[in-house]
Parts: C-alpha cells; structure tokens; sequence
C-alpha cells in the first residue's frame, strides 16, 4: 500500500489531492437526470434540518427539508424507518445510469436492482391481526447512481476493537467500487478516527488489498478515542472526500452519525456510511455482526483446553474467561456450540456464589456427579460482586468505556479460597484467557461471506446517494438502518428469552433467579420487546 505523506505545512493532507479539480455538481457530459424519490406514502419527520453552509467550499447549499428520524406510514401499520438521502438536504441533485447495467457479471441477473419500494421487516414472528410494523430500506444497487465514477473520493476508517473480518471489508469495500462502480480513487485512514486529521492516509487499490482478508486484524490501524468531529470533517472537506465509509462498534457508530450530522449541516455532498463491526455482537437490529461467528469458533479451542485440562485430575475446573463487556452473547454461544461447559456466567445474568442456589453450592454438586465441570465467563459478568470485594478504581479508556477488574482471575481465587475453608474436596483449578486470541484471528468463511455482502450493500447505498445509515443484516436480508436506530441501546441477552432456556437446559446448571426475579424480568423483556416492535 503507497503512503501519502501530511503536507510539511498542516496536519491536513492537501498535497494528497487536487481539491480544486473536484466538482461537487453535475459534471456536463454525463446528460444527468434529476431523480424522483417521491413515495405515496406519508412522511413524518421528526427534526428539521438547517441546511446551513460555513463558507467553506466546495460546497453546495442546503435546504430545509426534514431529514432525521425520516418514518414513512403505510397501510396496516406498516412503518418505513427510513435512511437520510443526499437529495434531503441537497435538491435537484443530478443522476447517472448505474454502471452495473453494462457490466456482464450482473446484466444477466434478472430483476439485479433492488426496486425502490422494496423493504424488509424488523420482525418476522406475526399474528394475524397484528400490525405490518417497522421495516428497514432493502440493500442493494439501484438503477440510478448519484455519484460518477471519477467524482468519486472515497475513504475508509476501522476504529475501536479488533473484530476478525475487518480486512476483509476493507477490501471488497476497495473491490466493489473498483470493480463494480469504476471507482478508481479509494483511501484508507491511518489508525482511527483521528487518523483523519493526524495521520498520513493510505491508497487502496484492488492490487494492494487482495491478500488482506487472510489476515487478522486491520491493515488500517484503529484506536480508542480522538473523536473531534470538526477536525474531521474539516479534513474530509479539504481532501474532497465525498464517500466515508466507517467500520467500528457501538462507539464508532456514534462518531459516525454525529459526523453525518455535520457534513449535513454543512451542506457537503458526502455520504457517510457505517458498517458495524462488534466482537460481543452488542449492536442491536441486526441478526449478529461479523467476526461473532469466528469468535465464537476461536472460543471453542480455550474451552476445548479447558475440558482437556479439567477431566485429567481429580475435581478439575477449567476456567474460560471470553470477551463481552456488556452483553454475554459470545460465552453463550460459545457454549451452546460446546456441549462440555457446566456453568455459564454472563452480565446479564446475576450470580451469586454462597448459600443454596449459589455457584459454590453448583460446582460442589459437579464434582461430585462427574469429577470434572468447565465454567465459562464473560468479562462483564458479576461485576457487581467484584467492586463490593475489590475497591472500585472507575478507570475508562480512551473512549469512555468503563475498564473492567478481571473477572475470571477473581473467582479463580474464590473458587479456591471457598474449597480450601470450606470443604473436604481438593480440586485443582485452571484459569484460561483467551481474550484477544479470539479476536486477533482471521475471519472464518461463513464471516468472509457476511463481510462481503456488508461492504458491497453499503457501496451499493452509497452511490445510490443515501447517507447516515448503517449497512446490516435483518432477518436474513441486507438492508439500510438509520443511524439513530444503531445507537440507541445495546443489544444484550434477554435471560427470560428462549435461547437463554436452552442454554439453562444444555448445561442443567442454576438460573441464579427468584420467582420474583423471573417475574420482573418478564415484565422488562415484554416492556422491550414492545419497544422494538416485537
Ligand atoms: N458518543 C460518541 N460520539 C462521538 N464519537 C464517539 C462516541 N463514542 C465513541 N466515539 C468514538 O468512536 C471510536 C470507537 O469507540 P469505542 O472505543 O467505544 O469502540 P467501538 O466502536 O464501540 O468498538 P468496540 O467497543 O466493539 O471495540 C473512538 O474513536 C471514540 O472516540
Ligand atoms: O483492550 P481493548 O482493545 O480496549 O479491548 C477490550 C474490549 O474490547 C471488546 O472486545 C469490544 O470490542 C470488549 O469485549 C473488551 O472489553
Ligand atoms: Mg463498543
């Protein structure tokens, strides 16, 4: 990959690009066509837009339509969350025939364009008199593009964790608009959304990315922290970028939409696209995120080890501690896959280890049926326990996330210290960390698929001009999520849910709950299910 050098006289890259070169409007020999988006069904908004130019150029002036929260109301309360669209606040801009209607790979596939009423549920579980409910815009190329292949400046940005699969998206992000949109000029930015305005930033080429998906990791660099929205879209507009595309977390994802916003109100013809990327698939809407599935087949050697470990002693534990700050889906179906796991401990679920009912009342009862038992961890679990016996320090990293004591290092030695006081047994116990092992790895084939249908949606969104949305996988379909609809929560286990009981059932182990917790619970996850539309 060639790297451009920060000009010696600002952190901005201006050497890098030809801004002045760059027209932002309608390019004369392309016989544009004014696109009509217009829909039969009512539009309700629920925030207007400013539409407001800083001066800055190229710019091009806003308008004040309504662009946040865009739902359109259909029939039988059918309900479109709908995605911002550069027109929103950019009229009369011009449209190009796509160019994947020359291309052989796709003119022979029938019906290839998405139409543009297609939609996709949020919810697929229906009664018969229930309402349509929330749907989300259908990925995929449209029949009119709003961006010409040589206007186009696209960058790409990988932030927060690792998550096996990013480079993998980064190059079918590179190969789709290379190979499918002629777009010949893609840039990567270097370690993070500050990256954008302190770092060099990278050219992509199909040649120099070819090989990345077999490693694990970014090639890009990420990082923690250095969201200064200004400073980023001041370095967009300077270098004339007009596509961001922005592959992170829950974090991220926030930095994205909170840069659309920006862009927006500067009036900038630019799409601002995210592709969710999230190792404890804590993103809510979508079905998992990409890199989960390879995660959790990582997992499976540390708990296989752990067995391993366990069943050659007498009274063996094997203990596997797996990432999951907040929600415990990776050591769920770590376990699920598993089959040797007695005892399972998310966030979401609370524990506690003395008296009837409790963890050391289990584990004894375990030892004594098989001789053996294998406890898996996630990192956020019973932290509410570890702040009352260690001294809580409250230390965040560079993002604001709260750092987390360790967990598994700490009911290791209570597990012992328990055993040692209280109980005849002698037992041996093994603590395995493979945290960032699972996530440090490239991303398996079920994951590289995934990650190519997510990178080559979100092109497809992008030239077809829609803007501030996340590209994500709903009952099974690619669709365009808007960003409010990303970040509003995080998506955790529901412990009073069906696969929670499966688990309970699988590994026959305590649910920690009282009656009265089971009824508060239920009456939480029915408030949350209405709220999502479930
Ligand atoms: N509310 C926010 N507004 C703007 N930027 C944010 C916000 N929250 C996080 N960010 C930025 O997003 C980037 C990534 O955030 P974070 O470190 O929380 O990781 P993440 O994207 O949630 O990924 P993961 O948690 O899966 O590793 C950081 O550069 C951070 O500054
Ligand atoms: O050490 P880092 O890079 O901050 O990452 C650790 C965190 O990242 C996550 O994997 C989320 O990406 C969490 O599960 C974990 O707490
Ligand atoms: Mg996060």
């Amino acid at each position: 990959m060639e790297s451009i050098h920060a000009s010696s006289s600002s952190s901005l890259n201006h050497r890098a690009f030809d801004i002045s070169s760059l027209n932002f409007n309608s390019n004369s020999n392309s016989s544009p066509t004014t696109s009509s988006r217009e829909s039969a069904l009512s539009v309700i908004s629920s925030d207007s837009g400013s539409g407001s130019k800083d001066g800055r150029s190229p710019v091009v002036m806003g308008s004040s339509i309504n662009y946040k929260h865009k739902v359109i109301n259909g029939p039988c309360g059918y309900v479109l969350e709908d995605v911002p669209h550069l027109t929103d606040y950019i009229p009369d801009l011009p449209t190009y025939p796509n160019p994947l209607q020359d291309n052989p790979a796709y003119s022979v596939v029938k019906q290839y364009f998405v139409h543009v009423d297609d939609t996709v549920p949020q919810k697929v579980v229906v009664h018969k008199d229930g309402p349509r409910g929330v749907h989300f815009r259908r990925a995929g190329p449209r029949q009119k593009v709003y961006f010409q292949s040589e206007e186009v400046q696209a960058a790409i940005v990988t932030c927060g964790g690792l998550c096996p699969g990013l480079n993998t998206v980064i190059r079918e992000i590179v190969c789709s608009l290379h190979q499918m949109y002629g777009v010949k000029k893609v840039y990567g930015i270097n370690g993070g959304y500050r990256g954008f305005y302190a770092r060099n930033i990278l050219t992509l080429t199909p040649k120099s990315v070819n090989n990345i998906h077999k490693r694990g990791g970014t090639v890009l660099g990420t990082s923690r922290g250095g969201h200064d929205t200004n400073k980023i879209v001041d370095s967009i507009q300077d270098r004339g970028i007009n596509q961001v595309y922005i592959i992170g977390g829950d974090g991220t994802q926030k930095g994205a939409s909170v840069i659309f916003e920006e862009v927006r109100r500067r009036g900038l013809k630019v799409a601002v696209a995210g592709i969710p990327k999230t190792i404890d698939n804590d993103i809510p809407v979508i079905d998992r995120s990409f890199g989960f599935d390879t995660a959790v087949e990582e997992a499976q050697r540390a708990i296989n080890a752990a067995h391993v470990e366990s069943e050659s002693v007498e009274n063996g534990i094997g203990l596997v501690k797996l990432m999951g700050r907040h929600s415990g889906f990776i050591a769920m179906y770590a376990t699920l896959a598993s089959r040797d796991v007695d005892c399972c401990l998310i966030p979401e679920s609370p524990f506690y280890l003395e008296g009837p009912g409790g963890l050391f009342e289990f584990i004894e009862k375990r030892l004594k049926e098989n001789g053996h038992m294998v406890i898996v961890i996630a990192e956020g679990a019973g932290q509410e326990l570890l702040s009352e016996s260690i001294q809580s320090m409250d230390m965040q990293d560079a993002s604001g996330n709260k750092l987390l004591q360790d967990v598994g290092l700490w009911i290791s030695q209570k597990i012992k210290d328990h055993f040692a006081k209280h109980s005849t047994m002698n037992i041996t116990l093994k603590y395995i960390d493979p945290t960032y092992m699972i996530r440090a790895v490239p991303s398996n084939a079920s994951d590289n698929v995934y990650c190519t249908l997510l990178a080559q949606s979100c092109v497809h969104g992008v030239m077809a001009g829609y803007t501030g949305f996340t590209s994500g996988l709903v009952n099974g379909r690619q669709t365009y999520i808007p960003f409010y609809r990303i970040i509003e929560k995080q998506h955790q286990v529901v412990i009073t849910d069906r696969m929670w009981a499966r688990l309970l059932s699988s590994t026959n182990q305590p649910s920690f709950l009282t009656a009265k917790d089971i009824v508060e619970d239920k009456e939480e996850a029915l408030k949350k299910s209405v709220e999502d539309g479930h």
